[in-house]
């Protein structure tokens, strides 16, 4: 092999020592963290009044626990494919700077620390929906749908939309209809959510041969698709109103929040533009973070 080549096929390297902000660069804490606002309010909602301090600690310590552990099972599964992306080229375990092994052991802790709270302090109905989600996430996407189909996030987006019903359940320990329609909203609005980061990234998932929408299907099939779901999830997001769970303040939000990423959603078949893309990727997180909240306001107002 030739010093180019071998330049060229070399994981990078760091200068750095592992630092405990690796460990915690594993376990995806700003994905986690929108997650648990979403179980929050799952929980808020749940309640008749404020569900009691316990709950709250140690239902979102469990669940975070168990997603953090699901993310860093992650990084170990695709730290191939992560060391091909620019993107994710400098993850711990793409680089080297956490073993695979150290980066195994650390989920296990996290998932049995999380899965004791989450039966001893909870319940363990909680319990088993939340380390079916990891399993969801670690096993059926990341290990298989991933690298098996297009529609990996379509199918695999459930795990990720089960946190408002995590904490629903952590309340009341049932599964109810209105924690589903939390769920319904995450699992529509996934889609959307990651193929405009797809459609940005294109290049670096085809280097990677992994099959996303945009890779298999064209930019252009995708921002349909992206179309599509957005008034999916913009019909989605009226059920709460539309079944008397939430009232007009919801709706007002909910409409203006949805008609606004409808916007962005034409603005990207339009234009097939890679920063339109990414400005609807980035739309997405605030999106979702200010329906939940919006869902929460008016949940108050009315109470
Ligand atoms: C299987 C479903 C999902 C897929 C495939 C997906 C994909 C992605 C990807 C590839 C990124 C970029 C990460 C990076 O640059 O390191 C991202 C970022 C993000 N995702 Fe998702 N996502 C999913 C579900 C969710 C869910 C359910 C939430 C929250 C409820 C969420 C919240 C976020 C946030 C907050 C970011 C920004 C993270 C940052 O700034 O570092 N995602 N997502
Ligand atoms: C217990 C529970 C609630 C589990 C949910 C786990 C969890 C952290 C889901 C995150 C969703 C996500 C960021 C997917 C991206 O994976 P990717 O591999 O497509 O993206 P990447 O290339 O950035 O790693």
């Amino acid at each position: 092999m030739t010093d180019q080549a071998k330049a060229l096929t070399a994981r990078p390297t760091t200068t750095r020592s592992v630092s405990w902000r690796d460990f915690l660069e594993l376990t995806k804490p700003r994905v986690v963290a929108l997650m648990i606002l979403t179980a929050v309010i799952g929980m808020l909602l749940a309640a008749p009044g404020v569900p009691g301090w316990d709950v709250l600690v140690f239902g979102n310590l469990g669940i975070a626990l168990l997603a953090g552990a699901a993310a860093v099972v992650n990084h170990v599964v695709d730290q191939k494919i992560d060391t091909v992306m620019a993107r994710t080229r400098r993850r711990p375990v793409a680089t080297g700077r956490v073993s695979q092994l150290d980066a195994l052991l650390f989920a296990t802790v996290l998932a049995l620390a999380g899965m004791m709270i989450l039966m001893w302090q909870v319940n363990a109905l909680t319990a088993w929906l939340t380390l079916a989600s990891l399993v969801g996430y670690a096993g059926v996407y990341t290990l298989f749908l991933k690298r098996a189909t297009p529609q990996n996030i379509a199918i695999g987006g459930l795990a990720g939309a089960m946190p408002p019903l995590l904490g629903w359940t952590a309340v009341t320990n049932q599964v109810e209809g209105h924690a589903l329609l939390l769920v319904l909203i995450i699992f529509a609005w996934t889609p959307p959510h990651f193929w405009a980061l797809a459609i940005h990234r294109k290049e670096e998932y085809a280097k990677a041969g992994i099959p996303m929408l945009p890779v298999t299907h064209g930019n252009r099939y995708t921002e349909l698709h992206i179309l599509l779901y957005t008034f999916m999830l913009l019909a989605v997001t009226l059920l709460p109103f539309a079944t008397g769970m939430s009232g007009w303040i919801y709706l007002a939000g909910a409409t203006a929040l949805g008609l606004r990423f409808l916007q962005y959603s034409v603005r990207l078949l339009r234009g097939d533009d890679r920063r339109v893309a990414l400005a609807t990727f980035k739309y997405s997180i605030t999106y979702l973070m200010a329906l939940f909240v919006v869902l929460l306001v008016d949940h108050f107002f009315y109470f």
